[in-house]
Parts: C-alpha cells; sequence; structure tokens
C-alpha cells in the first residue's frame, strides 16, 4: 500500500492544495508509519460538490437496488479478500492486538454483506387508504448527499456501519476518517473504488475536524451528517447541522453499568467484566467500566478480578501472547492518568494499577496499566465521566432496586450488562435499563442485525440493523386519486 497518501474525491485520487501534511503515529513505538495529506474546507467543499452533483444527477439512486447490492456485497469480498492487510493496518494505526483487529475485520465484511443483501429488498409499503376510489403507498428514497465523520478507536468497523447502509440505498457521501487512524478507510476506498462504487458517489476527504468535520457539518449541500465520536463534538455538530436542519446520527460515548448479581455464574462474571473493558485497553464506548456488584460477593468478585488483571501481557499488538496495546496518543494517556489522580483525589480506593508500566520495553508507547477502583460512589468523576481507558470503578448493592438505580444514574445510555442465573431477575432489569444495548450474561457483543445506539446523551438515531439502513432514507406517502372529480367548494 502506498503510504503517501491521498483524498478521493470525484473519482479520482488527488493530494491537498497547500503542502500542508499530517504525521500518522504507531502508538506503539511513535514512530512515523505514513504521512497523509492534511485537507481543508477546500477539498471538503470539493467532495461535497462532487457528491451533489452525483446526487443530482440520480445515475446512482436510479441504479437498479439489486445492482447497488451485488456492489456492496462485492465490498465485503474485497475486504475478505485483503483482510490480514487490513487487519494489519488498523493495529499498526490504533496499537491493538493484531487478533481484535481480524476480528473487527470480519465484522465490517459482515456489515457490508448484510446490507447489500438488504438493498433490494424493501419495495415500500402500500397503506389501506380511508378515501374510497384512492391508491396510497409509502416507499423510501435516499436522504441525499451525506457527510460521515468517524473517531479512532475502532475506524474501518465505525465507517463500515456508516458506509454500506448510505450505499446501498443510493445515497452519496463524503467520508472524513479520524485524523489519527485514516489508513484502514483510506485503502477501504480503494476496495470500494475497485468493487465499482461510481464516480462522486463516495467522496473521502482527510483532516482534522474542525476544519473539514465543521465544512460537513454546516455545508447546506448536505442533507445528513452522521458522527460517531466524542458527546462535546457530537454538540458542536448537532449547533452547525441546524443551519439546514440536516438530518442528524449521532454515535456518542457511554459509561456503561455492569451489575453482578450474587447468584450469577462467578468465572463467567469475572471473565466477562474483564473482556467488558480491558479489549482494546477500554477505548470502547461500550466498555463495562462501572462494576456493580452485589455486596455479598464483593470482596471475592475484586480479589477474583485482581488476580487475573494483574497477570495481563501488555505489549505490541503484533507479538503472540499480547492481550493489551498502548492507548491511542500522549494526549489520551496524560488524560486518563489524570483520572486516576482524580479518583484518588475523590476518595476511591486503587486496588490495581493506577500507573504507566514500568516495563522497559513499553516505554516508547502510550501504555498504561489496567486499573481498578473500589469504594466507588455514584457522585464520582470516574464514575460519571468516559475515561475511555483501561480503568473499572466498582460500586456495591445490595437490592435489585439499588442495582438498576445505580445503573441508570449517569447522563448516558449506551450500553450495560446483567449477570445472574435468575432469568426473571435478568428480564426484570433489562426491562428498566434506560439503555440501547442491554446483555444478559454476555458483554460487548453486537451484530450487523441488531440495532445498535444510545438512549439519553448516548446519541439519535441507530445504525445496524433494520433501523441502520433506515438512517438512510427519507420515506415519501404517495396518494392517487382514481376517480378524480371536482370539490366544487369554491
Ligand atoms: N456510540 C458509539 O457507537 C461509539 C463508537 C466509537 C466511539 N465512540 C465515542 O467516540 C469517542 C472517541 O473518539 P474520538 O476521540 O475520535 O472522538 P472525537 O469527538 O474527538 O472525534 C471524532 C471525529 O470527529 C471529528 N471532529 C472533531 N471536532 C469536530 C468538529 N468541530 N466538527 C466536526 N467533526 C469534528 C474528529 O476529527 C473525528 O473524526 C468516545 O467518546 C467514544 O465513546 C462512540
Ligand atoms: C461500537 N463498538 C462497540 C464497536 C465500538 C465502540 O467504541
Amino acid at each position: 500500500m502506498d503510504l503517501t497518501l491521498k483524498h478521493y474525491i470525484n473519482g479520482k485520487w488527488v493530494s491537498t492544495d497547500s503542502d500542508d501534511t499530517r504525521r500518522i503515529i504507531n502508538p506503539y513505538n511513535q514512530e512515523v508509519i505514513a504521512v497523509v495529506p492534511e485537507g481543508n474546507e477546500s477539498e471538503a467543499k470539493e467532495a461535497i460538490a462532487a457528491a451533489r452533483e452525483a446526487f443530482d444527477n440520480g445515475e446512482w439512486a436510479n441504479t437498479p437496488a439489486t445492482e447497488r447490492g451485488s456492489i456492496v456485497k462485492k465490498i465485503a469480498e474485497l475486504i475478505e479478500r485483503d483482510k490480514e492487510e487490513l487487519a494489519y493496518l488498523e493495529s499498526l494505526d490504533t496499537g491493538k492486538t493484531v487478533e481484535e483487529s481480524r476480528g473487527d475485520m470480519e465484522d465490517i465484511a459482515g456489515v457490508f454483506r448484510y446490507y447489500g443483501e438488504l438493498a433490494d429488498k424493501d419495495g415500500g409499503e402500500l397503506i389501506e387508504s380511508p378515501v374510497p376510489n384512492s391508491s396510497s403507498k409509502v416507499v423510501h428514497e435516499p436522504v441525499g448527499v451525506c457527510g460521515q465523520i468517524t473517531p479512532w478507536n475502532y475506524p474501518l468497523l465505525q465507517a463500515s456501519w456508516k458506509l454500506a447502509p448510505a450505499l446501498a440505498t443510493g445515497n452519496t457521501l463524503i467520508m472524513k476518517p479520524s485524523e489519527i487512524t485514516p489508513l484502514t478507510t483510506i485503502k477501504v476506498f480503494e476496495l470500494m473504488e475497485e468493487a465499482g462504487v461510481p464516480a462522486g458517489v463516495a467522496n473521502l476527504v482527510l483532516g482534522a475536524g474542525d476544519t473539514v468535520g465543521a465544512e460537513l457539518s454546516s455545508n447546506t449541500d448536505v442533507d445528513l451528517i452522521s458522527f460517531t465520536g466524542g458527546i462535546e463534538t457530537g454538540k458542536k455538530i448537532m449547533q452547525a447541522a441546524s443551519v439546514n436542519v440536516k438530518k442528524l446520527a449521532l454515535e456518542l460515548g457511554g459509561k456503561n453499568p455492569n451489575i453482578i448479581f450474587a447468584d450469577a455464574d462467578f468465572d463467567l462474571a469475572v471473565d466477562q467484566a474483564m473482556n467488558g473493558v480491558f479489549f482494546h485497553a477500554g477505548q470502547i464506548c461500550s466498555a463495562g467500566t462501572r462494576l456493580i456488584v452485589e455486596e455479598t460477593i464483593h470482596d471475592e468478585f475484586v480479589n477474583a478480578l485482581v488476580e487475573r488483571v494483574k497477570k495481563f501481557k501488555l505489549g505490541s499488538g503484533f507479538e503472540e501472547g499480547t492481550q493489551m496495546g498502548p492507548l491511542i496518543s500522549a494526549e489520551h494517556l496524560a488524560k486518563v492518568e489524570k483520572y486516576v489522580e482524580t479518583g484518588i483525589n475523590e476518595g476511591a480506593t486503587l486496588a490495581l494499577g493506577g500507573s504507566r508500566p514500568e516495563d522497559p520495553r513499553l516505554q516508547q508507547g502510550f501504555f498504561f496499566l489496567p486499573t481498578i477502583f473500589t469504594d466507588c460512589t455514584t457522585d464520582m468523576d470516574i464514575v460519571q465521566e468516559e475515561t475511555f481507558g483501561p480503568i473499572i470503578t466498582v460500586e456495591t448493592f445490595r437490592a435489585e432496586e439499588e442495582a438498576v438505580k445505580l445503573a441508570n444514574d449517569s447522563i448516558y445510555g449506551l450500553a450495560g450488562g446483567v449477570f445472574t442465573n435468575d432469568i426473571s431477575k435478568a428480564e426484570r432489569c433489562a426491562a428498566k435499563m434506560r439503555m440501547g444495548t442491554v446483555w444478559i450474561n454476555e458483554f460487548n457483543l453486537y451484530f450487523p442485525h441488531a440495532p445498535w445506539g444510545g438512549f439519553k446523551q448516548s446519541g439519535i438515531g441507530r445504525e445496524l440493523g433494520k433501523l441502520g439502513i433506515e438512517e438512510y432514507t427519507e420515506s415519501k406517502h404517495i396518494f392517487q386519486n382514481l376517480k378524480p372529480e371536482p370539490l366544487n367548494w369554491f
């Protein structure tokens, strides 16, 4: 792969007008892995104009849905073909283990396949008209030009949740990946070109949020903005998007509770509590960072957790046996460190970790030890705010209602888990938990068929599943009078 990469606008790989470039850094050792052109408002405008023209000329929207679906399925095939290269690039760019990246690539191919299959399954809907001698139907049409903005933690996965449904439904788009991790998104645009996505339909602009991202959000030629990222950025985008009342989909952060009842399968709950947080060093929107443990098993549970977590092997994502890689950047590492300081100042007890590792092999990377805080209460910032690092906070409860109340005590509502062997209890909790996803005896599982998104300030709208494709369509009611007669009113 050519690592002096470019924007992809109107079917051409183009460089930036200015000489601005950005160095892409490997978070494991701070080496420069690529230099990419840094776009700005000017490239964003060019790409928006290309997407506008491609939408307005109607070719893509009027391409038979079966044909669009075949192209989307072809992208899935090409991702599978190049899975190793993509996984390598994703790990190089994010620091996550290559095993995790391979899993991501399988998921991503699955998303393109799922939406490719769905492309021609919507024939609209006939409505029973209350008006005699008439017909009434609802059809779904593409929204138009879509701006798509993605984060750095799951670069290609989050991109796939946007690209696949937008293409399947006949929209045109401009994607802006995170400026920190653009590599796999660039590669997938090569694959989309190879699969036969026509010029102008899918455009890629590299660059920062406050230039390219802000242009996509505020430009009146963009009809929809789909954003995944932090809550504060989401608020800015929402405000900017109001300029032409864009359709809006926001996938924001989470501070996700994981309730462990005393009657849960103990080993399973410990295992899933770890998996729920420490994949990708806790840099997951749905990480189960708020453990809410029944008081009677608290000590035993925390001890078991500490024993397992302290054996984690940190290192290069490419090294056999590595379980946790580095954080994404020096800036993010500093933020996570600051949260540990906050937790200690707030009176939480540091049961494990809390610092950078001393291992000399890890000094060039942005590593942070897996960290467990006990004696946490719901008023603490480390319990309420998204640290986005490998930090678990542990709270306790005595009664089911108390557990649910603690779980819901958050501005977020992305996801949560319940571990118990009492199915009625699990169902009662799930019904009361104010989150877009609730897992019972499971954590952090997602697949293309089920919708994903947040209650409360975790977002607006849904990705994945049928709802994920509906975000990219407008519904139109077409009424026909089969026996028109004058009203003779005036
Ligand atoms: N809900 C989900 O499914 C989900 C999935 C992954 C990540 N996330 C969230 O993403 C966050 C981490 O990602 P991040 O640090 O990249 O988030 P971020 O908000 O800093 O950046 C996300 C994207 O927005 C762009 N951006 C920044 N400022 C902008 C602006 N003013 N206008 C337009 N675009 C702008 C960035 O360049 C980047 O591409 C966490 O909060 C995490 O929970 C949520
Ligand atoms: C949505 N998910 C879980 C794939 C990534 C969140 O950061």
